[in-house]
């Protein structure tokens, strides 16, 4: 499991260990400043063969601390070393300032300007090092550290990005939101959305690194280990950091249920649940996933092969009598009912093995389509509501408070908007303030009283209990070719699919969610929504094999 952390939570775990006595925080300086030294050697090899010439920019706290380590640590390589300073290098913290001190053995101090910088024949140097700001920054970046940014960043034309290495964040990206402080449209300058080749941090990642803008100005992400896990794993420093969000990866929420997935689906093939007698397809569930009239039925059927793909025993289509036709002619191994309105729906759902249940893709907005919803509701069923029936539950109050917590929300940012329109304001409003994705949807899923999945490339999971993931598909998992019509269809017959095996409500969010994107990482360019649960048996053979994740 990877725990992803906000920087006041690095904080108390640095602190946790510097009051120990154990470790002195020029320790582990020093350690950061080598971490990032070896990640520069792993992304550039060959400049280990032969010394370089690099650009330190160093801010006025620890962060700028860790480049004056940097610059010492090249120098002793025999690189070129510029060292630019923001701020009066005598007023920084204790340990940053012993670290300028041993840099002036070496060599001086530019104080910073756009100016400076580039009449030091700046874009002719191998290396670049942000250490401007890290997760002390508080407020917008201005003045020179912004034109120096804005410049690095590509505002005058020239390509510094892939030689740019940032220390914890590119400079001015805030680590827990992943937005740039005080730019409206998360770029340094119009246009301009990426920044470093490479971004080094430190014991775990930061979630700014994985939302919104972070990804793509981090442009990887290095973790160095600098000896603080006893330190996160356990004491006051954890304490302070519950509710904790985790990163799901194929090593996380997925591994972790492994062993729950085999007795439920893959246990049929396998001689160990054979023997454990899981060979009944009602052992594996019977989902429900409720349709669209005639002309609409297409996501409720993406949805139906998504369930049954990731393994659910059986799944019936829930259809209009005017849309039977349509359906009867386009499904083979889903079952089809004909569900008039919310009294058959009652009657069909008297049927307790019908354990899970799918509305919202296709469905409409009418007070039938209302009914509906409230009916399924009522059951207190493992049900995944999306698309209409989220619009549905928007503007209905009694439906929204019919919500339960074996509910699943699968809004998009619009539908999102449209549930928790305060939420969202304060997620949307470019500020100086850290309010977060993950802030967001927890606060979400406490008001809701269930769990909630926002989508996005960082899919962000909460319950109301506080417990947090953040699914990104970002870095080596990218897949944007998920951006497809259909596939918000495909993810919630998926996640239906696992609540029918008994998956509880955040475990088959997060562990659907990573199967949609491997599926699509699978299959790659190219990708329409109706090739995603064509995906699924490879990917789940690679995840009951071990090698999941490995595409
Ligand atoms: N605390 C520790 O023990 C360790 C810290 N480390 C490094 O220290 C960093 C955190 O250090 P700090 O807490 O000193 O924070 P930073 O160095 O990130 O920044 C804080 C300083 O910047 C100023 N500042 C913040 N926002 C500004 C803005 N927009 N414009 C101008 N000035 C601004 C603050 O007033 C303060 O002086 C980490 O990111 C990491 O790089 C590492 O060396 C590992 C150990
Ligand atoms: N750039 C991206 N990278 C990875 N996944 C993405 C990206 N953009 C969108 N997605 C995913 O694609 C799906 C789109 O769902 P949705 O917005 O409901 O669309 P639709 O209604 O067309 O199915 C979501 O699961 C979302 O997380
Ligand atoms: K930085």
């Amino acid at each position: 499991m990877t725990e992803i952390l906000t920087a006041a939570q690095m904080r108390s775990i640095e602190q946790a260990a510097i009051e120990s006595g154990e470790v002195t925080g020029l320790e582990l300086m020093e350690r950061a400043g080598r971490g990032v030294v070896e990640a520069v050697f792993e992304e550039w090899p060959s400049y280990r063969l032969s010394p370089r010439r690099a650009i330190v920019l160093c801010g006025p706290g620890n962060n700028g601390g860790d480049g004056y380590v940097v610059a010492r640590l090249l120098r002793d390589l025999h690189w070129d070393v510029t060292v630019f300073s923001l701020g009066d290098p005598e007023k920084l913290p204790p340990d940053a300032k012993t670290n300028y001190r041993r840099w002036l053995a070496l060599g001086d101090v530019q104080p910073l300007s756009e100016r400076a910088f580039r009449a030091a024949g700046a874009g002719y140097a191998d290396l670049y090092v942000d250490a401007l700001f890290g997760t002390g920054m508080s407020r917008p970046v201005s003045g020179e550290a912004w034109s120096v940014l804005t410049h690095l960043a590509g505002r005058n034309g020239d390509d510094y990005a892939p030689y740019i290495v940032a220390i914890d964040a590119p400079s001015g990206l805030c680590l827990d939101s992943g937005r740039l402080l005080g730019t409206a449209n998360g770029s340094y300058a119009h246009g301009h959305n990426r920044f470093a080749a490479l971004t080094v941090t430190f014991d775990s990642p930061k979630q700014g690194q994985f939302l919104a803008d972070g990804p793509g100005l981090c442009g990887k992400l290095a973790v160095k280990d600098i000896g603080l896990r006893k330190w996160r794993e356990t004491g006051a420093g954890r304490a302070m950091r519950l509710p904790q969000t985790v990163l799901v990866t194929d090593r996380s929420v997925v591994p972790d249920r492994r062993h729950a997935l085999s007795p439920l689906r893959v246990p049929v093939k396998s001689e160990r649940n054979i023997h454990a007698g899981h060979t009944h397809k009602f052992s594996f569930g019977h989902g429900v996933i409720v349709s669209g009239g005639a002309g609409r039925t297409g996501a409720a059927r993406l949805a139906a092969r998504s369930a049954l793909r990731v393994g659910a025993g059986l799944v019936s289509l829930a259809v209009p009598p005017d849309a039977a036709a349509e359906v009867a002619a386009q499904i083979t191994a889903p079952m089809m009912r004909a569900v008039p309105d919310a009294g058959a729906m009652a009657e069909m759902l008297t049927d307790a093995r019908l354990n899970a249940i799918c509305i919202g893709p296709g469905l409409g907005l009418g007070p039938n389509h209302a009914a509906l919803v409230e009916t399924v509701l009522k059951t207190g069923r493992p049900t995944v509501l999306d698309a209409d029936a989220l619009s549905l539950v928007a503007r209905d109050d009694q439906l929204r408070n019919l919500l339960h917590q074996n509910c699943v929300l699968t809004p998009h940012n619009g539908e999102f908007k449209r549930l928790f329109p305060e939420i969202e304001a304060r997620l949307s409003t470019p500020s100086a303030q850290s309010f977060s994705k993950v802030d967001a949807v927890r606060a979400a899923a406490a008001e809701a009283g269930c769990t909630v999945l926002l989508k996005g490339r960082d899919t962000v999971i909460a319950t109301p209990q506080g417990q947090c993931a953040i699914h990104a598909a970002v870095y080596e998992r990218a897949a944007p070719w998920l951006a497809t019509a259909g596939s918000g269809d495909v993810l919630a017959g998926l996640i239906a699919g696992l609540l029918a095996q008994g998956y509880a409500a955040f475990e088959a969010a997060a562990t659907g969610a990573w199967l949609h994107v491997e599926c699509a990482r699978q299959f790659g360019p190219g990708l329409i929504a109706e090739d995603l649960p064509e995906q699924l048996p490879g990917v789940l053979r690679r995840v009951i094999s071990g090698e999941a994740g490995r595409v």
